[in-house]
C-alpha cells in the first residue's frame, strides 16, 4: 500500500491555493488520476517522485517511509527510484533510442523487449529529433520502464498515440507491470481512455 498525506502551497494565476491529498493507493495495480486543469495532478506526481517538496507531508510505500516532514525524513529522487513520464517527455537530445534504454539497464534482452513493446525496433539508432511525436512519447514510456521501477508515474502518457498503437501498448504494459510488480499511477484528461485498464480511480478536485 502507498499512504499519502500532503499539504502543498501552490501558486495559481489568481493567488495562492493549497493542494491537500490524504489517501492510499493499492500496490501492484494501476490507478488513474483525473481532475480539472490546474488541480495539481502534475505537482502531485512530482511530490511522489521527490522532485517537488510539500510544506508538510507523509509518504510511505509498502511500509518504507519516503517522506515524513515532522521527523525530517525525505528520500532523494534517486533513492525513491520511481519511473517518470513527463508531459514534455524530457528526452536526452544527444542519445539514441537504444542509448536511452541502456541508461536504465544493462540487460540487452530487456532492452529488445522494451523496443518490441513500443514498436520501436526500427528506430533504435535514432535520436529524438528524428522521431515523430508518438515515437518520442513511446520512448519516454520505455525509458521510464528501463529501470524496472516499483512505482511508475505517468503524466498524460498516451496523448500522442493513435488508437491501435495505444490498445496494443496498454495490453503489453499491463503484462509487464504484472511481471515486474509495478504500481502505476497515471494522470489522464480522458478517464475513458484508461477505463478498464486502470483498476482504480482517484479524483483530484
Ligand atoms: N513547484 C511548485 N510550487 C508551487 N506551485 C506550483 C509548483 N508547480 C506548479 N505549481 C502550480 O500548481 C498549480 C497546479 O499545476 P499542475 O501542473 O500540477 O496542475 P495539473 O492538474 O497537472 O494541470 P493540467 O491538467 O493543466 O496539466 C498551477 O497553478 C501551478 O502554477
Amino acid at each position: 500500500m502507498i499512504e499519502v498525506a500532503i499539504q502543498k502551497n501552490i501558486k495559481t494565476y489568481n493567488g495562492n491555493n493549497q493542494l491537500l491529498i490524504n489517501t492510499t493507493f493499492a500496490t501492484n495495480t494501476i490507478t488513474q488520476i483525473f481532475g480539472p486543469s490546474g488541480a495539481g495532478k502534475t505537482t502531485f506526481l512530482k511530490i511522489l517522485a521527490g522532485l517537488v517538496q510539500p510544506e508538510q507531508g507523509y509518504i510511505s510505500v509498502e511500509n518504507e517511509i519516503w517522506l515524513n516532514t515532522r521527523i525530517q525524513i525525505n528520500w532523494s529522487p534517486q533513492k525513491r527510484q520511481t519511473g517518470f513520464v513527463f508531459q514534455d517527455y524530457a528526452l536526452f537530445p544527444h542519445l539514441t533510442v537504444e542509448q536511452h534504454l541502456l541508461f536504465g539497464t544493462s540487460d540487452t534482452s530487456y532492452v529488445q523487449r522494451l523496443l518490441a513493446i513500443g514498436k520501436m525496433q526500427a528506430f533504435y539508432r535514432h535520436k529524438p529529433k528524428f522521431l515523430s511525436g508518438g515515437q518520442q512519447q513511446r520512448l519516454a514510456i520505455l525509458r521510464a520502464l528501463s529501470t524496472k521501477p516499483r512505482l511508475l508515474l505517468l503524466d498524460e502518457p498516451f496523448s500522442a498515440l493513435d488508437y491501435a498503437l495505444k490498445q496494443s501498448l496498454l495490453l503489453d504494459l499491463k503484462q509487464l507491470f504484472t511481471e515486474l510488480q509495478t504500481t502505476c499511477l497515471v494522470v489522464t484528461h480522458h478517464p475513458l481512455e484508461t477505463e478498464g485498464w486502470a483498476e482504480h480511480s482517484f479524483a483530484l478536485e
